[in-house]
């Protein structure tokens, strides 16, 4: 917190202190008055505390709205520095720690802890402080043991209670939260997973286990309410047994019954900004919660470093060399893919349990080494890097396609070359130029395209365009779009057509080629397209990789695909296998020789017949 911001927040304090002090000076000036009034003293000796009454209660409206003003102002700025610090923590492209809807409440929900930490917790507890000091003072100037008791039961009411509130806070939301995951879970199925319920006959399983949820949420919502209740019930009746000490003390000690009625009024008011410090100190639970949530977000380390001094960016035309390039994912926590396991494994074309060529003792010519099976040992392969050892050269306009079964690295390889994970060792150079003494938003202005999970916006279809080019005229976007192939859709739907979120309302291929639009419409100068056809049906798939191959020719293009079909057309194949380059040359010099690329190659024309 800066020093700014430290002087409001102790304007803030001050005004919710005096607040709750010219609260105190009413109601023990208010109790003077009356009893004094009662004695029938002259008008000239009740004029002081009559023009103090009125004092009070127009400065205590008073300071109860500065507080409020200055204390909300101090705790938007806060709660704003807070999210705009975590949005600078988010802007690095980092290691995927956190999923998209926990990001969002932690952004949303955890932020507006920082305003309760102010609103309802610090300043709450400084007025509470303050105004429990004065009336201590008030009691030790008119019975010093009565001042005892009142120091004991607010002490009681403002520390041990809000202290036995958070604590148990603590230990419910312990309880709550999986409670509460599960209902969230369990709703979300229903809502997402509602047409296969329905299809499947199982809506009604699927709903009684929501209500089960629903139910054992609520009871432990029910009970915890029970325990604030009983918090709450527990602070009143220190107050009251305070109260009575007070006045039984001062009865005793043989008090006028001006004093009696000054301590008694000024000890109860005393707990009126003491009593919300045991909701305060429940809230105080869940609020720590939340900033270390928050500090957890912030602390993550970018996925890459950016250079002190960046280098100038490169001038089109790039040739792009990758030496010997090693990337292990820091994340090794991971559940690995097993390459078989997945849709993209080794074809088996022929029959299941074909072994690969050099495992049966045939020669692989073409081959860069691959060790055995037996050689990659278990505990090894938990932790093999993602890439091995990769190189590969990109001269201008020439197009390289990269296959490989899944968890090969191909996108690691894209996300090498856009800077978005740090190599452990080898080299990327631009022209000559290392990668990492470029800016990383300099290597993607230079290397992006169109990435594996494509995202349409909740925006109208020429906006989505745009984002790739905000400056870009009507001939651009219609000169892109006709490269994508979606000038018939467009035309149809119109440019400003809103599109749903997630791009629920257009189809998956014409999600994919809205993408590429983008991507064209960016222009970069080398552009990386991965898995452009990936869960399009056959005919839609091979449609745009045949649009996709004619647009890019000439462009310098990485592209990382499932397909072969019309790779007849690119100058360079590398095939990955485990993070290692297992075959490279052109589609006839690939399908001529035994390996992973013919295997596929057949498995793709038999699937075609
Ligand atoms: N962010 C990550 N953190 C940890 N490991 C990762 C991460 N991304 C990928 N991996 C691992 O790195 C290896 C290569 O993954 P990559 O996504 O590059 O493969 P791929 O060839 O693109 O696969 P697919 O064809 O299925 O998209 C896999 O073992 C994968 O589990």
């Amino acid at each position: 917190m800066n020093r700014r911001m430290g002087t409001r927040l102790l304007w803030a304090v001050l005004a919710g202190s005096a607040a709750d002090l010219a609260g105190l000076g009413l109601i023990a000036a208010a109790a003077w008055l009356i009893t004094r009034a009662a004695e029938q003293p002259p008008l000239a000796a009740l004029s002081v505390a009559i023009v103090a009454t009125r004092a009070f209660a127009t400065g205590k409206g008073v300071f109860r709205y500065a507080e409020r003003l200055t204390g909300h102002d101090v705790a938007l700025r806060a709660q704003a520095g807070t999210r705009e610090r975590l949005y600078e923590a988010l802007v690095p492209p980092q290691r995927p720690r956190h999923g998209g809807a926990d990001l969002l409440s932690r952004m949303v929900d955890d932020t507006e802890a920082v305003q309760d930490l102010l609103v309802r917790c610090l300043l709450p507890a400084a007025a509470a402080a303050m105004a429990g000091l004065a009336a201590v003072v008030v009691g030790l100037a008119i019975l010093p043991s009565a001042a005892l008791v009142l120091v004991a039961g607010l002490l009681v009411a403002g520390v041990a209670l809000p202290a036995g509130t958070a604590a148990a806070a603590r230990r419910w939301s312990a309880r709550i939260a999986p409670a509460r995951a599960a209902l969230a879970g369990r709703v979300a199925d229903l809502v997402h997973g509602s047409a296969d319920l329905a299809a499947y006959g199982a809506d009604d399983e699927a709903l009684a286990k929501a209500l089960a949820a629903d139910e054992s949420l609520a009871a432990l919502e029910r009970r915890q309410a029970r325990v604030h209740a009983a918090a709450l019930a527990g602070g009143t009746l220190v107050q009251g047994l305070t109260v009575a000490g007070v006045v039984l003390l001062a009865q005793g000690a043989g008090a006028s019954s001006v004093g009696t009625a000054v301590l008694a009024l000024t000890s109860l008011v005393a707990f009126e900004p003491v009593l919300p410090l045991a909701a305060a100190g429940e809230r105080m639970a869940g609020i720590t919660a939340a900033l270390r949530r928050l500090r957890d977000v912030r602390s993550a380390s970018p996925a890459t470093t950016e250079p002190a001094a960046p280098a100038p960016r490169p001038e089109a035309p790039l040739t792009i060399e990758i030496d010997d390039l090693v990337v292990r994912h820091a994340t090794s926590d991971l559940p690995e893919v097993p390459p078989d396991a997945a849709h993209g494994g080794r074809p088996a074309p022929d029959g299941a349990g074909r072994p690969a060529p050099e495992e049966a003792g045939e020669p692989a010519p073409g081959r860069a080494h691959r060790p055995a099976l037996d050689e990659r040992a278990a505990p090894e392969r938990a932790g093999r890097p993602a890439l091995d050892g990769v190189s590969l050269r990109l001269t201008p306009g020439k197009r390289v396609a990269i296959v490989g079964p899944s968890g090969a690295g191909k996108s690691t390889l894209l996300a090498a070359l856009m800077r978005l994970v740090e190599p452990e060792s080898g080299r990327i150079t631009v022209n000559g130029v290392g990668l990492g003494d470029l800016a990383g938003d300099d290597v993607r202005a230079l290397m992006t395209g169109l990435t594996q999970d494509p995202y349409i916006f909740r925006a109208t279809l020429r906006d989505n365009l745009r984002l790739a080019g905000p400056d870009a005229d009507d001939e651009a976007l219609r000169r892109a779009v006709r490269d994508a192939r979606l000038d018939g859709w467009v035309e149809r739907t119109g440019w400003d057509a809103e599109l749903g979120e997630d791009g629920r309302t257009v189809s998956g291929g014409q999600l994919q080629r809205l993408a590429l639009a983008r991507a064209l419409l960016y222009d970069p100068p080398v552009l990386l397209l991965d898995e452009p056809a990936e869960a399009l049906d056959e005919e839609t798939a091979d449609r745009l990789m045949a649009d996709l191959l004619d647009v890019t020719r000439d462009r310098t293009t990485l592209l990382v695909t499932h397909r072969l079909k019309g790779l007849e057309s690119v100058d360079e194949i590398v095939v990955l296998e485990e993070g290692r380059v297992v075959q490279r040359g052109r589609h006839d010099e690939l399908v001529s020789v035994p390996g992973y690329y013919r295997d596929l190659w057949e498995s793709e024309v038999l699937t075609r017949r």
